[in-house]
């Protein structure tokens, strides 16, 4: 009798799998020819390396180097790069075809409109293009039988000044392809407070925003982030961890402050890879999220920076189905999360829970059942 196997998924059928993401950066997931063949128009000449290949791999590595401040330096050569109209056009179409081509069908795409500004856009003018081009991506994965929808998150950086502004910015673009906003930027030394003004200014405007916090840096910045900021979500939020006791016995202890990002289910947006590269977790077995899950946190899975990470959400997956032996179930679970906790209208996340992510899920599972056998003679050739 054929009996089901359990449904740990494959890279094919991983990458079928429909994916939810929601922490990924626009800077960091160009793909390396359009950054060579940029540069190139631009007259960009300090890229390291002017082969494409080479340099998505000089990305990967310089990315390596288990800092948050070191890892941040190589944006400043993808920025460089994305100053004008057509470049952020081009960046963020090729960013919607490429999440859709690996099975994402709705993803929040973050960038900082402050970093796009040296060849003479104005803030408004990057939003239209970056805007303009996600729809141009949405046409194209349509055209190749793919569906997507991305919403932008303004970004601001946390060492600059200028939060308030990007706050007025994605409030004036909201239901105009913005749906939320973020901080990023290095974590020690810049606490989310500083930024307090443009947090309020949101809640007052009952806009919604996520702040990375726990990255490098741990409980502090995310008890700001939650607690004096209001952030609906926390971008990474994998130092909670540092809040969580477990016993030699087994036993888990939640602190205060753990206790109240489960109960509230406060989602993490969790990015293993990137993790790694900055030192915030040694190894994949090892990663926070194993236990997060466990624990019933709200965990979802993102890439961060895709580029930077060699990475893409079909990837993440598939390294944590090698570390914790996930299942179809699973990787549905986290995909609910990501839905649950988007920044879109509540019917909208409803709708693609019902209509679109479990549908896919459940035609993946039944898969086996329709698995040609080798015989139709009803022997199994094999000798008893
Ligand atoms: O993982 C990150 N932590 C903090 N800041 C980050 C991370 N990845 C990217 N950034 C920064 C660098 C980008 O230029 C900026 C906007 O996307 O956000
Ligand atoms: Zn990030």
């Amino acid at each position: 009798m054929m009996s089901q196997t359990p449904n740990v998924p494959g890279p094919d059928q991983i990458r079928r799998a429909p994916k939810v993401l929601l922490h990924d950066h626009l800077d960091g997931g160009l793909r390396p020819g359009t950054i060579v063949e940029l540069a190139a128009a631009r007259g960009y000449a300090a890229l390291p390396e002017t082969e494409a290949d080479k340099l998505g791999v000089w990305f990967r590595e310089a990315a390596d180097s288990g800092s948050l401040e070191r890892y941040l330096e190589t944006f400043a050569h993808t920025c460089a790069v994305m100053q004008t109209r057509d470049a952020l056009f081009r960046v963020a179409a090729e960013c919607a075809e490429d999440l859709a081509e690996d099975g994402v069908v709705y993803a929040e795409v973050r960038y900082a409109p402050e970093q796009h500004l040296t060849a003479g856009l104005t803030l408004e003018e990057v939003v239209e293009a970056v805007n303009d081009g996600f729809r141009e991506g949405e046409r194209r994965a349509r055209a190749n039988g793919h569906r997507i929808r991305v919403g932008a998150l303004l970004t601001a950086m946390r060492h600059a000044a200028r939060a308030l502004e990007i706050a007025e910015l994605a409030n004036r673009y909201r239901d105009l392809g913005v749906v939320g906003f973020d901080i990023a930027g290095a974590e020690a030394g810049y606490p989310p407070t500083r930024h307090l003004d443009a947090f309020e200014y949101l809640k007052r405007e009952n806009n919604h925003f996520t702040i990375h916090a726990g990255e490098a840096f741990g409980l502090p910045s995310i008890w700001q982030a939650l607690q004096w900021c209001g952030a609906d979500r926390l971008g990474h939020g994998v130092r909670i961890i540092d809040d969580i006791e477990v016993a030699d016995d087994g036993g888990v202890k939640l602190g205060r402050l753990a206790s109240y990002v489960r109960d509230k289910r406060i989602p993490l947006e969790l990015c293993p890879s990137s993790n790694l590269q900055t030192g915030a977790a040694a190894s994949y077995a090892e990663h926070p999220i194993g236990l997060l899950r466990k624990l019933h946190f709200r965990v979802t899975v993102n890439t961060d920076n895709r580029l930077m990470s060699g990475t893409s959400m079909s990837r993440e997956f598939e390294k944590l189905t090698e570390a914790f032996g996930y299942t179809l179930d699973d990787m549905q679970w986290f995909t609910v999360n990501a839905m649950k906790s988007a920044f879109i209208p509540f019917d909208e996340r409803l709708a693609m829970i019902n209509d679109v992510v479990k549908p896919g899920y459940a035609e993946l599972k039944s898969e086996w059942l329709f698995r040609q056998t080798s015989t139709t003679s009803g022997s199994s050739g094999a000798s008893a």
